[in-house]
């Protein structure tokens, strides 16, 4: 068997993925491991290939989009946001070591809040859905997805769906994108209050919120990345499960970039 192209990992995602797909053993099980400095730094490698460098989020960030496309970017981004605890309720289900358990926890509560269920309490569900409201969205619209458009939707689902099916170590490892993800953080911090004076400068609290947790998540990422991979076959692996999930990203913005042009006009606007 022929190993897939950089893009197309979505088939061997569907096609096995609890019980591990079987193509990287033809090639590397005579293969030592690479050294944790090495396997880290492949996927690190993968950074090229995350949205932050999508054309669509780099009009975002340059301040280059109208109102209504930065709505459709929050509104379409907030059914991820919704669907990141599901994602992450799935990876405990599939999760027998109790330790691990007691950190993961927290990944759902950080999204869904903690009680009282208010100030920084509130989880980053409610907290985007308050940048929804600052970009001119109404809140029944977001709640009920109104805008999210099928592409996304097939994107995100597919995140899910293998965290539900794939051993809960590659699901782990498949939230690893957010390694990059505090750059892409800042550069909004630093540039959308110009860019977009009209949103209320409270609605990027979400965005300040993310940077330490996306920082501690993935220091626990990669801990379980290098329990699990302790041979070259899982650490290929590895790497394509994050290209899988990059793929998602980029997917994501592929759909709503085509969803809103410049000149879409104004009674199909968000
Ligand atoms: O705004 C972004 O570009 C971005 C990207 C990602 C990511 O890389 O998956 C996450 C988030 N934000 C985010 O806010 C978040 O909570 C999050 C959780 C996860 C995950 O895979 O478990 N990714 C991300």
């Amino acid at each position: 068997m022929t190993a897939p192209s950089a893009r197309s990992s979505l088939a061997w995602a569907s096609k096995s993925p609890s019980t591990g797909c079987n193509w990287t053993s033809e090639v590397t099980q005579d293969l030592s491991p690479w050294s944790p400095q090495e396997f880290e730094a492949r996927l690190r490698s993968l950074e090229s290939r995350y949205h932050i460098h999508h054309p669509f989020n780099r009009r975002l960030n340059a301040g280059a989009l109208q109102p209504f496309q930065v709505r459709g970017w929050v509104a379409n981004r907030f059914y991820y946001q919704c669907r990141i605890p599901v994602k992450d309720a799935a990876i405990m289900s599939n999760c027998d070591d109790r330790a691990t358990r007691r950190r993961w926890i927290d990944r759902m509560l950080d999204h869904d809040g903690r009680a009282p269920y208010q100030g920084a309490d509130a989880g980053g569900i409610e907290i985007w859905a308050r940048l929804g409201i600052a970009t001119g969205l109404r809140r029944e619209d977001l709640e009920m997805h109104r805008h999210v458009l099928p592409g996304v939707r097939f994107a995100v689902d597919a995140y899910v769906n293998f965290a539900r099916h794939a051993p809960w170590q590659e699901a782990v490892i498949s939230s690893l994108t957010e390694m990059f993800a505090p750059r892409i953080h800042k550069d909004r911090l630093a540039g959308w209050p110009s860019h977009y004076p009209w949103i209320e400068a409270g609605g990027l609290d979400y965005f300040r919120s993310r940077i330490p947790l996306a920082s501690r998540d993935v220091e626990h990422g990669l801990e379980v990345a290098m329990q699990w991979c302790t041979t070259r076959e899982r650490q290929e692996r590895a790497v394509q499960i994050l290209g899988f999930k990059l793929d998602i990203l980029w997917a994501m913005l592929d759909a709503i970039e085509k969803a809103y042009p410049d000149n879409l006009p104004q009674a199909q606007q968000p």
